[in-house]
């Protein structure tokens, strides 16, 4: 930039100098040109004015002159005599002005001369021997012509010229003789006064009338205005008898030139100033017309840019864009899509809203309108529009526009159809409250109604009932007839349930085949009479092609005021009543109930105290022996925790572990389980215990969680444990429930090297050809089969079949409540592996459990009982 205005700044001087410069040269030739031109016409003024001057001298010296021809030709008539010569020369001496004397002069000797008086003294005046003037004497009687003498001194006293012809006589034999001169004498001035010289000087000039003297050669001044030597004068020639006489005339002040010279200069100076500024100025608005016709093609381009954007963001904006008034006249529409309006754009213009739209639209706009002429700014009003296609939503940006004041402001709206995303809202509004298989309400839904309706119930001091119902089995009708069948079971259930009930009642499903009902003024007595309805509604077989099938429901029943007063702790209420009618043998229902509540609140106790358990080390784990019935040696030992709260006391695991599952405190539990065990048994091992399995028992939860192959191979990697010394015990019905799921986990671990047994084996309904697909290293058979074993033939029966089948599967056995030695000795007939239970030990403490090992040195001996008589052979 700085650059560029120092190199413009350059430029200008450059140009101005230069202006300058050539101005000076251009004006002084047109000067110097002007002068000449004037001089000319100065000089030839000047030449004119001489010319006339001389031209008049001269006609009036002829003139004067030319009366010696008459005197000559009166000589001549007289043979040279003049009578009356006097008289004849006064009569004609007035038709000569200037001449001052005629006269005759006989042999060049003067004898007669007019007027005398004055002329006295050139009587006798010899012309040809005077010296002064014998030479044009000579001349006139030598050529015969008429010559002109002077100016001379005149032998009367005086300066004049003198004018002698020649006269010749014939004589008696026809010669020409010399009779002498006839002449005139022009006096000076007075001869010269026809010419008016004088007149000159009056108009400006000096003037010198001269000759060359034929004598000399030498100039000879005539008559000058006395202005000094003439300045390059012009001059005229007069041609006179035997010689010329020169008028010179010049300017008394000269031509002109030198004087104006400074004048001139200094014009010629102001002007050239003036070019070189008017230059820099020039180059001055041409830098900034260039700069601005710079600034003029980048606004341009600019705008251009701006334009062609704003053409592309709105070609981009698929929405009706309105430019209306605040009365909603609409001036100028835009739309991209032709269909997005219901009239071609440029029919808007011009036209109201109310003869567009509907009334209630209408008020939405003008409202938005004058929200925006307040505050510049209405954003997000929504207007409902009939289109061709249907309804349509529109929401509206309106923005004020600048207006000069005293103008009525403009208004841009953009109306958004959304008429698709009010429907996906109101989708989404239906999902988020409606169970999509049976269009029924769900949780979210339920807990406002339910909410609403307690609020009332409060209010009026009415009752409440709330129902929870739950299939029967209706895993099983998913597992044999499929998930469609299933879904078709619950839409018709869903739909009977809605009959069952009245308007003013909520039916919602919860997910899975779990329903609520919430049953306004309902106490126990319509509560019950509702369940009744349920049970038996659900009785009438549904028609599902080409399946027809019955499903039972259990269902639990809570009461407003009576069990609670909040949603949570009514379906809460009424979960644990469901739960007992299940227990109780399905297909009925139970009103939740004073033990149901002190259970229920044992719940709470226990989940909140078990959250702290951990953190206050609470839980310990104790070691239950298992022994090989082959060489009677300790082979394994299973981790069982304990939980011993300061208020509690000791709290069995069947209580609180299932409580951990509910609320997932089992995760952390478990992995402090897993980890504390495995810890312990490598410590026993480094402290020289010979290696024995460690059993750790896998709750449901842990089983199913993603991360369990990975935790327990860094639990093993972190102690440096042998894998194949963990034994992870999964019970019966966690590993039926999803057998495919339990496959794959059961071979992520067995590929680790970890084993895997099924615990309380017996208990559920395991599927022998699931059972070959798992990778079991051993089977628990449950203590409620070994508990009888000596007296029950059934269990006598299951017993051996299990140990039985499990063998032919190649997997170990271990049985579990081993109390007797009659247990002992059936299970060890029947050929089971291992056995467990309160016959060879309690669960113990860690060093209980280390002091029944003998630690390191006893146990590589047989087992005998240390505290017992039983002494048994193994
Ligand atoms: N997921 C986890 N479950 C665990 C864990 N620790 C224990 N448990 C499970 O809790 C249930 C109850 O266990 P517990 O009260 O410890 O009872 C065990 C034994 O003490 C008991 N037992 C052993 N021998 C005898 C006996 O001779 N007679 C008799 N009446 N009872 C005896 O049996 C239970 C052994 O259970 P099992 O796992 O099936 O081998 C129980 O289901 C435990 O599994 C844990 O850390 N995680």
């Amino acid at each position: 930039m700085m650059n560029a205005a120092r190199q413009h700044r350059t430029r200008q001087w450059i140009l101005a100098t230069s202006v300058f410069v050539f101005s000076a040269v251009a004006i002084a030739v047109l000067i110097w040109r002007w002068e000449q031109q004037t001089l000319i016409e100065v000089r030839a003024r000047a030449a004119d004015l001489t010319a006339d001057h001389a031209h008049t001298l001269q006609r009036d010296i002829e003139r004067a002159l030319s009366a010696t021809y008459a005197i000559a030709a009166l000589v001549r008539q007289g043979q040279g005599n003049i009578a009356d010569f006097e008289a004849v020369a006064t009569e004609m001496l007035p038709f000569y002005p200037g001449v001052a004397a005629l006269g005759m002069a006989p042999d060049g000797i003067i004898r007669n001369v007019v007027p005398l008086a004055g002329n006295e003294k050139s009587i006798g005046f010899n012309q040809l021997k005077d010296n002064t003037q014998n030479q044009e004497a000579l001349m006139a009687r030598d050529t015969g012509r008429l010559t002109l003498a002077g100016p001379l001194k005149l032998a009367q006293g005086g300066l004049g010229v003198v004018g002698r012809l020649p006269v010749f006589l014939n004589d008696a034999q026809g010669h020409k003789v010399f009779w002498g001169f006839t002449y005139v004498t022009l006096r000076f001035p007075d001869a010269l006064a026809s010419a008016r010289l004088p007149l000159l000087t009056q108009r400006g000039y000096a003037y010198e009338l001269w000759r060359t003297a034929p004598d000399t050669g030498e100039r000879q001044s005539i008559e000058a205005s006395g202005n000094g030597v003439l300045d390059a004068p012009v001059e005229r020639t007069l041609e006179l008898p035997n010689g010329q006489w020169t008028l010179s005339v010049a300017p008394i002040n000269g031509w002109g030139q030198s004087d104006r010279l400074g004048f001139e200069a200094t014009i010629n100076f102001f002007l050239s100033l003036l070019m070189a500024y008017l230059a820099w100025l020039l180059y001055e608005m041409r830098v900034r017309d260039q700069g601005l016709e710079v600034q003029v093609n980048e606004r341009t381009a600019e705008i251009l840019a701006t334009q062609r954007q704003l053409q592309a963001t709105l070609g981009a904006i698929p929405d009706p864009l309105l430019e209306l008034g605040l009365d909603g006249r609409c001036y100028n529409a835009h739309s991209s899509r032709t269909d997005s309006l219901p009239w071609p754009t440029e029919d808007l213009i011009g036209r109201t809203i109310m003869e567009l739209l509907p009334p209630q639209a209408c008020q939405i706009v003008l409202a938005a309108l004058q929200e925006a002429k307040e505050k510049e700014c209405s954003i997000g009003k929504q207007i409902k529009v009939p289109l061709d296609n249907g309804m349509h939503w529109f929401e509206m940006s309106v923005t004020r526009k600048s207006a000069l004041p005293g103008e009525e402001p403009l208004f841009l709206v953009l109306c958004r159809d959304i008429t698709e995303s009010k429907q996906a809202e109101r989708k989404i509004q239906l999902l988020a409250h409606f169970d999509s298989l049976t269009g029924l309400p769900n949780r979210v839904l339920l807990t406002d109604r339910c909410n609403l309706a307690l609020s009332a119930a409060q209010r009026n001091g009415t009752p409440l009932a709330l129902l929870l119902l739950d299939l029967d089995h209706f895993k099983n009708v998913n597992d044999s007839l499929g998930h469609r069948v299933g879904d078709e079971v619950l839409i018709a259930l869903a739909g009977r349930l809605k009959g069952a009930v009245r308007e003013q009642d909520t039916v919602c499903r919860l997910g899975g085949d779990e329903f609520i009902l919430v049953l306004p003024e309902t106490n126990a007595a319509g509560a019950a009479h509702i369940a009744e309805m349920l049970l038996q509604s659900a009785l009438v077989a549904f028609e599902l092609e080409p399946h027809e099938l019955t499903v039972t429901p259990s269902i639990g029943i809570a009461l407003f005021p009576g069990d609670g007063s909040d949603f949570d702790t009514l379906s809460r209420c009424a979960d644990a009543a469901m739960y007992r009618a299940k227990k109780d043998g399905r297909n009925n229902y139970r009103f939740f109930t004073a033990e149901m509540q002190a259970r229920s609140e044992r719940t709470l106790t226990l989940e909140n105290a078990l959250r702290r358990a951990l953190e206050r080390n609470q839980l310990q784990l104790h070691y239950q022996p298992q022994i090989s019935l082959a060489s009677g040696r300790v082979v394994g030992a299973e981790a069982l925790l304990r939980w011993s709260h300061p208020e509690l006391g000791a709290v069995p695991p069947a209580e609180f572990i299932p409580v951990a599952e509910t609320c997932g405190l089992i995760l952390p539990i478990g992995e402090w389980v897993l980890r504390t065990s495995v810890q312990q048994l490598k410590a026993w091992i480094d402290a020289g215990m010979l290696p024995i399995a460690l059993s750790v028992n896998l709750s449901s939860v842990q089983f199913r969680h993603a991360d369990l192959p990975e935790l327990v191979t860094s639990i093993l990697n972190e102690a440096q444990l042998p894998a194949h010394l963990l034994e992870l015990e999964l019970t019966e019905n966690v590993a039926m429930t999803d057998p495919l799921g339990a496959i794959a986990v059961m071979n992520n671990l067995h590929e680790r090297g970890v084993r895997m047994s099924i615990d309380d084996f017996g208990t559920g309904y395991s599927s022998l050809s699931y059972l070959k697909k798992f990778r079991v290293y051993k089977i628990k058979i449950d203590q409620s089969f070994v508990r009888d074993i000596t007296e029950d033939s059934d269990d006598k029966a299951i017993v051996g079949a299990i140990i039985s089948m499990a063998t032919s599967l190649g997997m170990q056995t271990i049985a579990e409540g081993v109390e007797t030695e009659g247990q002992l000795e059936f299970l060890k007939a029947k050929g089971c592996t291992e056995v467990q239970g309160y016959y060879f030990s309690r669960p113990l403490p860690v060093e209980q459990f280390e002091a029944f090992m003998g630690t390191k040195s006893s146990s590589n001996q047989p087992f005998v009982p240390a505290q017992s008589a039983i002494d048994i052979r193994l």
